[in-house]
């Protein structure tokens, strides 16, 4: 590993999700070190966060998001991420209210208003309806399960215990949601790639959105979620081929600006 190489990065959230962010239109990241991705998501060793995140350069399309987990592998889609990255790309000059990107699910587009990001995210045709769980993939592969008493389940052993017992190494995002008096459902979730609960996960929640809209628990085709780091909005377009026109919306800041050396 080479000693003394800075990189200049951003630390972004939404709703607690946690991400390193850099500017790779220079082409300049060494994209295949999963080991140093790893450490500079480490919270102990690194900078700390549940995922890094490379703005690119696209060639039809605003940019492209190229999205690690925190365990230093390239992910499927994040939607917290996402919507983080439309934030950066905003604060780089690259568009200034509506974009459009390219990430591993294929095309967003996204608006960004204030601090407010509502990103498009991927149809939901298919969902797999068990006795005591859904799975759907909303570019990321979720599992959601209903839970009574969401606070006080321990996420981190339930969720291991499903994310390989049921899906095996391939593994699977685990949700569990309650629904709340005032209409919201309140969710937690067990990232895969990160190995833990995160206070917040984009397609998650979209997952448990869609998935309370297919079980009849609610009938509004906006759905309003808790999750552990703050509050996020679900909306779509619903016909008997699926779930079209799903956005995420939600809040989605710069924390700081950083030079790690390695
Ligand atoms: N935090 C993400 C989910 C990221 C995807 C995931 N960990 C995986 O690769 O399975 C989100 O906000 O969607």
């Amino acid at each position: 590993m080479e000693i003394n190489t800075a990189l200049t990065f951003y630390k972004y959230q939404g709703t607690g999700n946690d991400f390193v962010m850099v500017d790779n239109r220079t082409d300049s990241f060494p994209k295949n070190d999963t080991e140093l991705v790893a450490k500079l998501c480490d919270r102990r060793f690194g900078i700390g966060a549940d995922g890094l995140i490379l703005l690119e350069n696209d060639p039809t399309l605003d940019f492209k998001m190229v999205y690690y987990n925190a365990d230093g592998n390239e992910g499927s889609m994040c939607g917290n991420g996402g919507r983080c990255l439309v934030a950066f790309a905003n604060f780089l000059g690259i568009f200034s209210s509506e974009t459009k990107f390219n990430a591993v699910d294929g095309a967003h587009s996204a608006t960004i208003e204030g601090d407010i990001v509502e990103l498009k995210m991927g149809d939901v045709t298919e969902i797999k309806i068990k006795p005591n769980y859904y799975f759907l993939n909303t570019g990321s592969p979720h599992h959601v399960q209903l839970v009574s008493e969401i606070q006080d389940l321990d996420v981190f052993k339930e969720g291991s215990k499903l994310r390989y017992g049921l899906y095996g190494e391939k593994g699977s995002n685990i949700n569990f949601v309650e629904p709340l008096d005032n209409g919201a459902f309140a969710v937690r979730t067990y990232e895969r790639g990160v190995e833990d609960e995160t206070l917040s996960c984009g397609t998650g929640v979209t997952a448990v959105a869609i998935a309370m809209h297919k079980s009849g628990r609610v009938s509004s085709d906006i759905v309003n979620i808790e999750a552990q780091g703050g509050k996020l909005q679900v909306r779509f377009s619903v016909d008997a081929k699926g779930y079209s026109n799903v956005h995420l919306k939600g809040p989605a800041t710069q924390v700081f600006k950083g030079e790690v050396k390695w």
